[in-house]
């Protein structure tokens, strides 16, 4: 059984694929906040910017099985033309909480791409053709390496010092929207100077609150 929050097609807004069209697959619940606005401040994530509680947002619901999940994924891709990759996003929420070997193989034979957006700290199943780690405040990684990361900026318990050593391809910051706490704006300045001061790390916006799409 898959619980699915929402799932959408628009272009992925984030990182080293930003612009690029996906099927996005928002799993219900994650393992470091429940969700509840009551629990924010004492969890171990607490800046999320995502609703993923329920199953009631656009095309979510339970999924019985990897095929009835693929297809329901596969009915949101819109064009088969010749040459081009379906590809589909598991985010979350914690996708790692749901997506198993039977999903991917499913994506796979329906011949998507399969990229996965997790906070690390679940050991990934094999087959995903592109992994993004967001670490989160004092949390554990399981994984050291991947596609790429994409550290939110700042967090004072995650310093991007503490991952420039891991083996990924990509090095990202991302600015913190303040708004799901209740501020104002981002920290979009510090994040482009920090940047600008250590070279490795390349800036991502979140390209598509920018445009207003989801
Ligand atoms: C909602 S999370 C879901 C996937 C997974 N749980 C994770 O944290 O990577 C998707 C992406 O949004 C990022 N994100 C969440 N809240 C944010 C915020 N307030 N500002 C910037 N990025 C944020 C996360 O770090 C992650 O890269
Ligand atoms: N367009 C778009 N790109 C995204 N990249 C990562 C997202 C996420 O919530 O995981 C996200 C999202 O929610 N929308
Ligand atoms: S780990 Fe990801 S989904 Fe979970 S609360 Fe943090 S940003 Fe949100
Ligand atoms: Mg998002």
């Amino acid at each position: 059984m898959y619980a699915v929050k929402e799932a959408f097609y628009t272009l992925q807004g984030e990182g080293a694929r930003s612009g690029r069209a996906a099927v996005f697959c928002r799993f219900t619940g994650c393992n470091l906040w429940s969700g509840r606005e009551k629990d924010r401040e004492r969890s171990i994530c607490r800046f999320c910017d995502t609703d993923f509680v329920g199953t009631d947002g656009q095309n979510g619901g339970r999924f019985r099985t990897a095929q009835a999940l693929g297809e329901h994924i596969d009915r949101l891709w819109p064009s088969r033309a010749a040459g081009v990759v379906p590809y589909v996003v598991f985010t979350g929420g914690e996708p790692l909480l749901q997506l198993d070997t039977a999903l991917i193989e499913e994506m796979h034979a329906r011949g998507f791409e399969i990229a996965v957006e997790t906070n690390g700290t679940l050991a990934p199943p094999a087959g995903i053709d592109w992994l993004c780690v967001s670490p989160k405040g004092a949390s554990q990684l399981a994984v050291s390496g991947g596609d790429e990361i994409k550290l939110v900026y700042p967090q004072l318990e995650a310093p991007p010092e503490r991952f420039e050593a891991l083996g990924f391809t990509h090095f990202f910051l991302q600015a913190m929207d303040l708004a799901p706490r209740g501020g104002q704006g981002d920290t979009l300045k510090e994040t482009l100077e920090y940047c600008m001061r250590h070279p490795r790390w390349r800036l991502s916006l979140q390209m598509h609150k920018i445009v207003g799409i989801d």
